[in-house]
């Protein structure tokens, strides 16, 4: 080699492959304004959807009458339920295996069901027409509280299950009741409770909240008379889904249905499921024969998509005397509103709640979840969270405190005399979990040296003297969190949507001048997609990130896939993008032996070329490669350089991290102000460190917000308290804390490069880190739980239930 030949190391960094904080290519165009969004696609001839929907949240329907409606000019259809019933559409099935009213059919069940849709020729005669709609209600008893919901003589909400004795998800127990999902061994558990030295108990609630992306759900659908295509251009996580879902439906076969979901402005979760404003707008279409657009305003989004969390968790956790964690007892009360649409795989009816012994060795547990009606939206889905799994980490992480503050141990002590070892891994749960690989001693202990933490305590000590003297009126909480995720569902096996297996795609196609083109079964929401994967392809293939373009989202071109959300993006098709390069590499290397006229085996990679081992001056680039592939005949090979993975992880991946929050609290005036955040989040390989940290800004700040304000609260006859941004709180600049990332790198054995989600964990370690800081604030003065989220109001509140302002 000359001196002007680079080395291994000058090519690889040039290739931007993983782990360089390469700059999002996506930005450009949203930076500009220049995003496709759907509510940007206009089409000749488009009408606009909109619903009448119901101001009550249980109520016969007596009679719907639409002529004033539809004699306002410009008004072409008015669908109800009655329309739709030839059609079998007046309900759907939801993704829990239960079923959903599209439009109200006799009866609504929460505030803003869709009751009517009106198709106009634009959006204000839409608004003029919902309100010429006029339907008599008959309004019935509400119920909002589950445990309500589940006396006897609670009035029935879904009559068309009357006398069913089983649902989904095995027996129910009460016409409200939906399933109770049972895991772990009960009798096991409450042997160990009975004669364990120390039992603490608590009921901790995850409120009911909403991921409101700030783009709402919408869709623009097509039906093309003339060739029998539909298209239909929607918000949607999982394309390939609604593609599948809108066939069985339909009846239109599955290649006469093309799905597109272009840019998206930010999912959460809220985008998974399956709306009536999909199902509306395409039949809307057909019968009209013209395009149909339907997007959601924001109180429509608040009121009527898919919630997250309420949770009513009452836990019991039993210890040795010395703080050795000895057994779990978790029963779960669930609220799923008046349909049970929560996103989940199917087998599991409450998500990954089972994660809930978190990242502690505990021998014995025991969950039971029992499901709901109310008079509430339907759509639980995991904000933020693989499948209920902030639920479950904001359990453990509460009993955790809950059984330190019984044990008069320091909770920072008793987290690091439970973690389980890291030669544990692969560890086994008793809750059926086995997770990938971990290492908590390690990260528990760089973070609470990155906090100092001793200090803290020792400030928080001098602080509650210095209060009860009279000289303040702020007290320091120290909010601890460790967590334990589970992203990347999922082995087929055991992870089905509806019966479609979670596996997910990558197909590659590479140019005759060595510049490629990638597509996969997942949909970017905001993550970064088309950055990230193109690092993962360029270590792989040797072409740098710049030089390949990343498609997804149009299930005409993309292999089909299940979706993005529960983290499972990085796991599953980041996986199929490895393995579809190497196959891509093992074809190139066969190419270069014929070139360079020596044996496969005789060829070693490097970098971005295959060299002769021994004689590295003798090469062949993946550019040179590439060309070669077109545009030379080889023998024994087909011409091209193409490949496809369909990835069947073999199990989940187990992303972890050590949260902490330091909080000053105003006990006057129920105020805080977070001082500190330190987020060290290990995500095994880490493809680009910079998308990392801005995931992890992002998700703590989701974390913030649901921990110190978000709500989703409805009142006794079920309106919505919060259905605006006026009272349903999104952080701003002004107050969104600042964070410090950090991290440890504990690869999957399993994955192919190593790396495990990392999109949800913030949120997941993020909420119990804030409200353990409030609760950690009052804990000297005897507070032991209180029920997020910890705004002004409720802080104020502690602080004079404890006494403190007198
Ligand atoms: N190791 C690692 C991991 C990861 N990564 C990166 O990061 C991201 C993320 O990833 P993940 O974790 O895998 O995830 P995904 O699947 O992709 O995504 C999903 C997520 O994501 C998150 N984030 C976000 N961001 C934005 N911007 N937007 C949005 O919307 C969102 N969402 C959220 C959510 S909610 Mo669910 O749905 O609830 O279930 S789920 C979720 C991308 O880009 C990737 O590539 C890296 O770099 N490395
Ligand atoms: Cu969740």
């Amino acid at each position: 080699m000359n001196d002007q030949t680079p080395t291994s190391v000058e090519r690889a960094t040039k290739l931007k492959g993983l782990g360089h904080s390469r700059k999002r290519v996506e930005d450009v165009r949203f930076t500009q304004g220049k995003g496709n969004y759907v509510d940007d696609i206009k089409m000749p001839g488009m009408l606009f959807g909109d619903f009448v929907r119901s101001p009550y949240a249980h109520a016969r329907i007596k009679s719907i009458n639409i002529d004033a409606a539809m004699a306002l000019p410009g008004v072409v259809a008015v669908l109800t339920a009655k329309d739709l019933e030839p059609l079998g559409l007046h309900w759907m099935p939801t993704l829990a295996g239960d079923k959903q009213m599209v439009l109200a059919d006799g009866k609504v069940l929460f505030q803003g069901q869709e009751v009517a849709f009106v198709v106009a020729d634009d959006r204000y005669i839409n608004a003029d027409a919902i309100d010429l709609v006029e339907v008599e209600y008959e309004e019935l008893p509400v119920v909002t509280d589950p445990f309500k919901a589940l006396e006897p003589d609670a009035p029935v909400l879904r009559e068309d299950l009357a006398g069913q004795t089983s649902g989904a998800h095995g027996a129910r127990k009460h016409h409200n009741h939906i399933f109770l999902w049972e895991v772990g061994d009960e009798a096991a558990t409450d042997e160990v409770m009975a004669d364990a030295d120390v039992v603490a108990e608590e009921t901790v609630y995850y409120h009911r909240t909403h991921p409101c992306p700030l783009e709402t759900c919408g869709c623009v659908a097509s039906m093309d008379k003339v060739n029998g295509k539909l298209t239909l251009w929607g918000t949607f996580q999982a394309p390939h889904v609604v593609r599948t879902v809108a066939s069985l439906l339909s009846g239109i076969e599955e290649h006469n249905i093309r799905v597109v979901s272009p840019d998206i402005g930010g999912g959460f979760g809220n985008k998974v499921g399956v709306y009536p404003g999909y199902v509306c707008s395409i039949v809307a279409s057909i019968v009209t024969g013209r395009p149909v657009k339907w997007i959601e305003d924001r109180m429509d989004n608040l009121m009527a998509t898919a919630f997250a969390r309420d949770y009513w968790m009452k836990g019991k956790i039993s210890a040795t005397k010395d703080g050795k964690i000895t057994g779990l007892h978790c029963q779960v009360t669930a609220d799923h509103g008046a349909f049970d649409a929560c996103a989940d795989p199917t087998k599991f009816p409450a998500g990954f709640m089972s994660i809930c012994t978190g990242s502690y060795d505990i021998p014995v547990a025991y969950l039971g979840v029992d499901g709901v009606y109310t008079n509430k939206a339907p759509g639980g889905v995991s904000y933020r969270c693989s499948f209920r799994v902030t639920e479950a980490a904001y359990f453990i992480e509460r009993m955790i405190e809950v059984l330190a503050i019984k044990l008069g141990m320091d909770a920072a002590e008793l987290r690091a005399k439970n973690f389980i070892k890291k030669d544990q891994f692969p560890y086994q749960s008793a809750l059926g979990w086995e997770y990938d690989s971990g290492d908590y001693h390690t990260a528990w202990e760089k973070a609470l040296k990155a906090v100092d933490y001793d200090a803290l305590r020792v400030e928080q000590a001098e602080r509650v003297e210095a209060f009860k003297r009279g000289e303040t009126r702020k007290l320091l909480g120290i909010g601890l969190s460790h967590f334990t995720e589970i992203v990347g569902a999922g082995p087929v096996k055991n992870c089905d949507i509806l019966g479609m297996g979670m596996f997910d795609s990558c197909e590659i196609r590479i140019h005759p001048t060595g510049s490629a083109i990638a597509r996969l079964g997942t949909i970017s929401q905001g993550q970064g997609h088309a950055t990230t994967f193109a690092q993962i392809l360029a270590s792989e293939i040797g072409i740098s990130a710049d030089s390949i373009t990343i498609e997804e989202g149009d299930t005409d071109t993309a292999p089909y896939g299940l979706g993005t959300y529960g983290s499972r993006s990085t796991p599953v098709a980041g996986a199929a993008a490895a393995m579809a390069g190497r196959k891509i590499r093992a074809k190139a290397q066969m190419t270069a032996a014929y070139l360079l006229e020596v044996h496969d085996g005789d060829l070693e990679w490097d970098v971005d070329r295959f060299i002769v081992k021994g004689a590295p001056e003798q090469f062949k680039t993946m550019t040179e490669i590439a060309y070669a592939s077109y545009n030379q005949a080889i023998p024994g090979l087909e011409p091209g350089l193409e490949a496809v993975s369909y990835y069947d992880p073999p199990n989940m991946t187990y992303p972890f991290g050590a949260y902490i929050c330091v909080m000053e609290i105003d006990v006057d005036t129920g105020t805080h102000e977070v001082r500190r955040f330190y987020a060290l989040d290990d995500c095994g390989t880490r493809i680009n460190p910079m998308i990392i940290e801005g995931q992890v800004h992002g998700g703590a700040t989701e974390a913030y917000a649901i921990a110190m304000g978000q709500e989703l609260a409805y009142d006794e006859i079920g309106n919505v308290k919060t259905g605006t941004l006026m009272d349903f709180f999104l952080p701003t600049s002004w107050e969104t804390p600042t964070y410090e990332t950090d991290f440890t790198e504990t690869p999957s054995p399993h994955h192919p490069i190593g790396a495990k989600g990392v999109g949800e964990s913030p949120n997941v370690g993020g909420v119990p880190a804030f409200s353990n800081a409030v609760h950690d604030a009052f804990r000297p003065f005897g507070l032991k739980q209180s029920h997020m989220p910890h705004d002004q109001w409720r802080i104020w509140k502690i602080a004079n239930d404890l006494g403190l302002h007198s």
